[in-house]
């Protein structure tokens, strides 16, 4: 009888009555925004299938790519409530057929899906924003606990993929944790710690102005753990690895990209840092004694202070110091937060003192030879031998030889695979293999411990000491070099 504006009208005003003088309010999540997929669904889908517990009469279930486990959600049309800081609201999961489409650039899933939560009005300001961004932050934590790791590397040398990344990923699997790593536990204790300490410290770092991220620096001879122990922190703090090759980044710009470009909790690793890459002579590219170049640095505002983009030309690779310096402690570190820097090196001498300097990588961390405590873990983790199972003469010969050895946990982990099966001579064979390379050490006067009396943590020190002696020298010389230049510029 109505005309059908009359009954829209009035179905709309009966609407606004209806809503004013009900108590509650209700937002409505949908599936997908327009034509992109909105973030905030997935969200909710994850936080609630945390909180459906399995004794729901029918729930959907899945398993996303990458995931190892199964997550439950509401199934269609399903409700269920949930209470944040002592507020109850209703989730409820709306799925209607969508109309037919004449025309779409992407094509849309049949079926149109949707979370409305209800809230009561005056409940509204007091949780609105604060649950959903609470709801973000545990769904990432559920997606993070769920998937394996990712480890990403740039080995395609700067091209990009289908979707615009730099990055390649495949799952990370690595088996290696802080518990079958093999060094002293004070130290590993403390890393641990320290680790923590970063991963929980937001507030700190707001609250002292810092950038949220840290660097380490681990040194130490090849297969004393340096890799294994990257493996360690990210199974340890749920972090993906960003595999940083160096010598595919073609330039500082490029360099910077690559950091854009990485996710928040994240490791990123440049490993055998001396070898990937001439960055020691920083200044002194292109002969810069000469007259010639110490002219152009007068006029090039980004060599004269060393500390600018840099892009110098003439090598293939056009990366510098400054550049990586940039990456990891200037301005352009802090796009994301909390990430990690881990840098590798065999070498810790060869490093330009710049990288050395304090505050520049807050931790380094010596990976040594095989020392008794590091053997004791090897033996539990190989063999399943805690030291009450081996002779007690057996080991405190062991004790007395393993630091002379001077054997890496990978050789000893090598020694100790060949015997698994025979535990005993397992253990005979690494005793005999210890003496016999401490004797060779000791009759060759390898050791510096025999030879200069040193420790291996004065040993440590004084490699540290001599780097950071020779970047003094070195800064004397340019102090001499920027003089010179001044006074070319000023003639
Ligand atoms: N500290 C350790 N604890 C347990 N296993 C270790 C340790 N160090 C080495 N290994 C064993 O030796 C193998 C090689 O170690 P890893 O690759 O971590 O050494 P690295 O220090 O990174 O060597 P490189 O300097 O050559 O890269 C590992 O697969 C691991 O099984
Ligand atoms: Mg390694």
């Amino acid at each position: 009888i109505f005309p059908p504006e009359l009954r829209f009208a009035f179905l709309k005003f009966f609407n606004r009555i209806f809503h004013l003088f009900s108590t509650y309010c209700y937002f409505d999540i949908t599936e997908i925004d327009g034509v992109n997929t909105n973030e905030l669904y997935n969200a909710v889908q994850l936080y609630l299938s945390s909180s459906v517990s399995i004794a729901g009469n029918r729930l959907s279930l899945t398993r996303a790519v990458n995931s190892s486990s199964i997550t439950f959600g509401l199934s269609n049309n399903d409700s269920i409530v949930d209470t944040f800081n002592g507020v109850t609201v209703l989730w409820e999961h709306v799925v209607t057929q969508r109309q037919t489409q004449t025309f779409a650039w992407r094509p849309l899933p049949e079926e149109k899906r949707g979370f409305t939560l209800r809230i009561k009005k005056k409940d509204k300001t007091l949780i609105l924003n604060s649950y959903l961004d609470y709801i973000m932050e545990r769904a990432n934590e559920i997606r993070r606990k769920n998937q394996d790791r990712l480890l990403y590397t740039n080995s395609r040398g700067g091209s990009l993929d289908s979707r615009g990344h730099p990055w390649e990923s495949v799952p990370f699997k690595h088996p290696s944790t802080f518990e079958t790593l093999a060094m002293d536990p004070i130290k590993k204790q403390q890393i641990m710690d320290d680790l923590k300490d970063f991963a929980e410290g937001q507030l700190f770092y707001q609250k002292t102005g810092r950038a949220w991220k840290r660097g380490y620096l681990l040194y130490g001879p090849p297969g004393t753990g340096k890799s294994s122990m990257i493996a360690a922190m990210a199974n340890y703090l749920g972090y993906d690895i960003y595999d940083l090759e160096l010598t595919e980044v073609h330039s500082n710009s490029e360099l910077r990209k690559l950091l854009m470009k990485t996710s928040s909790k994240s490791i990123i690793v440049i490993e055998d840092i001396d070898c990937s890459i001439n960055l020691t002579n920083r200044k002194k590219s292109g002969g810069a004694s000469s007259n010639e170049a110490a002219k152009r640095s007068c006029y090039d505002p980004e060599t004269r202070n060393g500390s600018g983009s840099g892009e110098e030309s003439g090598n293939g690779n056009t990366i510098t110091l400054s550049g990586l310096l940039n990456f990891t402690d200037g301005l352009w570190s802090c796009c994301g937060s909390e990430r990690i820097f881990v840098f590798t090196t065999n070498h810790i001498e060869k490093l330009d003192p710049a990288l050395l300097r304090s505050g520049r990588m807050d931790m380094h961390i010596y990976m040594s030879y095989c020392n008794f405590p590091s053997l004791k873990i090897l033996l539990k983790n190989y063999l399943g031998y805690g030291e009450e199972d081996i002779n007690d003469d057996v080991l405190r010969e062991m004790e007395r030889v393993v630091e002379k050895a001077e054997m890496t946990p990978a050789d000893v982990s090598e020694a100790l695979i060949k015997n698994r099966r025979d535990k005993e001579k397992a253990i005979v064979e690494l005793l005999e293999d210890l003496k016999s390379r401490g004797e060779i050490n000791v009759k060759d006067g390898k050791l510096r411990g025999h030879s200069g009396n040193l420790t291996e943590l004065e040993i440590v020190e004084e490699e540290e000491k001599r780097a950071i002696d020779s970047q003094n020298e070195e800064e004397d010389n340019d102090e001499e070099e920027i003089e010179l230049e001044d006074n070319i510029c000023k003639d």
